[in-house]
């Protein structure tokens, strides 16, 4: 799915209406209705009584889709009260069409100073649609008196398309509505997928208003969401005539002393994902534990007891993936041994934990020995390590997709929906995975499922992308059956089957 800018959107907007024979006030309309339907459906009731309503309306479009929703709601039986936040003079042409069909049958407040904001009980639910998409500086005067109120009251905040005060696609500043829900519409907006932004948008969901299909496909983007269609097209189904030399040979460079664990992880999720066959080489003091935890891996012996210094030879090309990284430490032997191996490897790699931390260390020496489409999995601290501090998240993204472009590799920057970023300087935002997967091991997990599917000639982009999808899907279920609470990284391996079916079942239907 596309993620579009805000000009991008408003172009969507009145393509559509010109294309597909739809008018303006009709399109207002259908997003009303569908944020309403929405509404509907959470119910919002308290006791078995409907919760209060407030709607704070601005003047632009997003204010008239707060008038029509509010005279949906009142249809529905919501007790419902209506501000209207008089920031400005000047009002839209389809503000005013529900401007007028409202006040026939319902008062409206009229607020040009703060007195006049009617005051929100804490068991209410707001609907923030002061401004949405058209919003272009730091909201003043009486609408940022209204956000303040809003954020102050302690009731539930539904943002209409965006909350207010929020840029869709750069950085905000100044009073911003601090939603616990945001209705976006047709298309998530980039703002929704930053972490600094957590705390304005909530939990957020994007909603279908039949906007013009042939102008999003045909809209340059560089940034991507990665939802359950887009996972369904990479993922491929197993033939009748398969065998496990139709999988490919993963190798998995892995443990330290105290970090054989980690090894264990990352060839429990190759494994799961469907390796054909698949080797691990760690110290010879993880050799019990990890054939005891895991029969079907092939053990390849380092000559250290303790770490990793050695590896086994690749110029056979027996091997169709090559992970490494999960619980390497950083030993000065490990790093002589990941020299070596950037410099005879071919062929993309999976770069991981210390292995990237080595490189950090050591950029000059190592960086450009990296082999070409490499996908490296850091977390944030690991990928400052890498590039250096940011300051912003869009700045963040900036960096992200200048390494990336430079050193023409894939970064999986993990975290709330992860980011992958291309050599070609497009971005994926992962829409799996929850909470309860910031634990120990979940990220040995994904080194493990995406070096599994390399091996299966998946490309590296497919690879990654449908990695960090099936782990977060598969820890999206094992947090639905166990809670997040004490979801532990074994629990995500041992959902990745019903991750991993749910795309089969998909693809079948088709
Ligand atoms: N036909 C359409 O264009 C549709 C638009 N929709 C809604 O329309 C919204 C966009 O509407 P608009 O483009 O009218 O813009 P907004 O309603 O977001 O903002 C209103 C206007 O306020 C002005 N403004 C911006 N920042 C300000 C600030 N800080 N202080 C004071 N004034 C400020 C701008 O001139 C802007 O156009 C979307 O977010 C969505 O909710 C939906 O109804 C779907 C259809
Ligand atoms: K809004």
């Amino acid at each position: 799915m596309k993620i579009l800018t805000a000009k991008q959107t408003k172009e969507l907007d009145a393509y559509t209406i010109e294309q597909d024979a739809i008018s303006s006030i009709n399109l207002m309309e259908r997003a009303s209705v569908a944020f309403t339907n929405w509404f509907l459906r959470k119910g919002f009731s308290q006791n078995n009584r409907k919760r209060p309503v407030f709607v704070f309306c601005g003047l632009g479009n997003n204010g008239g889709d707060g008038l029509a929703i509010a005279r949906l709601l009142l249809g529905n039986q919501y007790e419902v009260t209506t501000c209207v936040v008089r920031y400005a003079e000047t009002t839209s042409a389809d503000f005013d069409q529900n401007y007028e069909r409202l006040k026939k049958k319902h008062p409206i407040i009229e607020a040009t100073e703060e007195t006049h904001l009617p005051d929100i009980p804490a068991n209410a639910v707001v609907i923030d649609a002061l401004f949405g998409s058209g919003l272009n500086r730091t909201i003043e005067g009486i609408a940022a008196q209204a956000v303040k109120k809003m954020n102050r009251s302690g009731a539930t905040l539904i943002a209409v398309d965006i909350a207010s005060g929020l840029l869709p696609d750069s950085l905000s500043s100044g009073v911003i509505v601090r939603a616990n829900y945001t209705i976006s519409f047709e298309l998530p907006k980039l703002a929704l997928l930053l972490p600094h932004n957590d705390k304005f948008v909530g939990s957020w969901e994007a909603v279908s208003i039949g906007l013009n299909q042939t102008f999003i496909d045909d809209a340059p983007t560089s940034n991507y969401y990665v939802n359950t269609a887009f996972a369904q097209k990479i993922f491929k189904p197993r033939s009748k005539f398969s065998h496990k030399g139709s999988f490919g040979h993963a190798l998995m460079i892995a443990g330290s002393e105290g970090k054989m664990g980690a090894a264990v992880m990352a060839v429990h999720g190759g494994l799961r994902a469907g390796a054909g066959l698949l080797t691990v080489h760690l110290p010879t003091r993880g050799y019990n534990v990890l054939q005891t935890a895991l029969p079907e891996a092939m053990v390849s012996l380092d000559a250290h007891a303790q770490y990793v210094s050695n590896f086994p030879s690749i110029d056979d090309k027996k091997y169709s993936a090559i992970g490494i990284g999960p619980g390497l430490g950083k030993h000065s032997n490990t790093l002589r041994c990941l020299t070596k191996l950037l410099e005879k490897a071919q062929q993309p790699m999976v770069i991981d934990a210390d292995a990237i931390n080595l490189i950090a260390e050591n950029q000059d020496k190592l960086l450009t020995n990296v082999p070409e489409y490499s996908i490296f999995t850091p977390h944030p601290k690991e990928f400052e390590r890498l590039v250096g501090r940011t300051s912003t998240d869009y700045a963040r993204l900036r960096t992200l997709k200048a390494f990336c472009q430079k050193h023409r590799v894939y970064v999986l920057l993990k975290g709330a929906h992860s980011a992958l970023a291309t050599p070609k300087g497009e971005v994926y935002f992962n829409s799996t995975g929850n909470p309860g997967m910031a634990t120990a091991g979940t990220g040995d997990v994904l080194t493990g499922i995406i070096t599994g599917l390399l091996s299966q000639r998946y490309t590296p982009f497919e690879a990654a992308a449908l990695g960090m999808y099936v782990h977060g899907l598969a820890g999206d279920f094992a947090a639905k059956a166990e809670g997040q609470y004490s979801l532990m990284a074994s629990d995500i391996i041992n959902y990745m089957g019903i991750a991993f079916k749910t795309l089969e079942n998909n693809a079948n239907h088709e």
